[in-house]
């Protein structure tokens, strides 16, 4: 059981640290489409048409966020939280896109590499959530579409992803609609990460934050 408990708490980390690579990106991005149409206004529109700011976003809202849940798919894109996956081992002999895998062969699956193939992906490396609202809007995270996994996929994929998904988007959500978020610096955010087995950014994010709605929204008196 106390191995469960961490490897829940580890998990909740994960999503939540998915959560801040978003908003590094979509600082990262402020920087470099500054003006009314840079992502982060698009997402702080978006927010303030379907919700407002008359009351906190919650988690039946999310649905509705169909800008947000691109961005937050297009970092699952290109930073997902397990870039090699969790290693396999072959049950039995098999074939592995064309390749003879003896049983007992341990498997790992690039899911960077995957996520950049620049076949399914125009413009492989670039951050660009518009692609899910166009060119590949069907596409979803949930291991059904292989150019796409960042939860794994079949019998072993990740049980967590519902929880991770509504953790990532109510996060964003409440951030966004809460606090304007700028770097300290005008450089554009430094997005290298440090190996292992989780993804973690390796340069530390600084940011700052300031109140976005009225003093009674945080519970304080006026
Ligand atoms: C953004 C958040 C997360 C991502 C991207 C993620 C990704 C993954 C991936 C890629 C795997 C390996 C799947 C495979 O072997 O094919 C995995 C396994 C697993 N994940 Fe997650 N995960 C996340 C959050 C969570 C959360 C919140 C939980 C639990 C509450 C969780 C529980 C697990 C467990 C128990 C496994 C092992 C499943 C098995 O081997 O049968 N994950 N995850």
């Amino acid at each position: 059981m106390p191995g469960f408990a961490n490897e829940l708490i580890s998990y909740v980390g994960i999503g939540f640290l998915a959560g801040l690579m978003t908003i590094d990106k979509c600082l990262d991005n402020q920087h470099k489409t500054q003006g009314k149409n840079d992502r982060v206004t698009v997402q702080k529109t978006e927010i303030d048409k379907q919700v407002g700011r008359e009351r906190l976003v919650n988690e039946s809202d999310t649905k509705n966020l169909v800008y947000l849940k691109a961005v937050i798919k297009e970092t699952l894109r290109l930073h997902p939280v397990v870039p090699l996956s969790v290693p396999h081992e072959a049950i039995e002999d098999c074939v592995v896109g064309g390749y003879n895998i003896p049983k007992g062969t341990r498997l790992m699956v690039n899911l960077s590499k995957i996520h950049r193939d620049p076949n399914p992906w125009s413009n492989p490396h670039e951050f660009q959530p518009e692609r899910f609202l166009t060119s590949h809007h069907h596409l979803d995270v949930k291991g059904q579409h292989f150019d796409l996994i960042p939860f794994g996929a079949g019998r072993r994929m990740c049980p967590g992803d519902t929880f991770a998904l509504h953790e990532m988007r109510l996060t964003l959500a409440s951030l966004i609609q809460q606090f304007e978020l700028e770097t300290s610096s005008n450089e554009p955010v430094d997005m290298s990460e440090s190996f292992g087995i989780t993804v973690s950014k390796q340069m530390p994010l600084e940011v700052l934050l300031a109140p976005r709605l009225t003093r009674d929204m945080y519970g304080l008196s006026t």
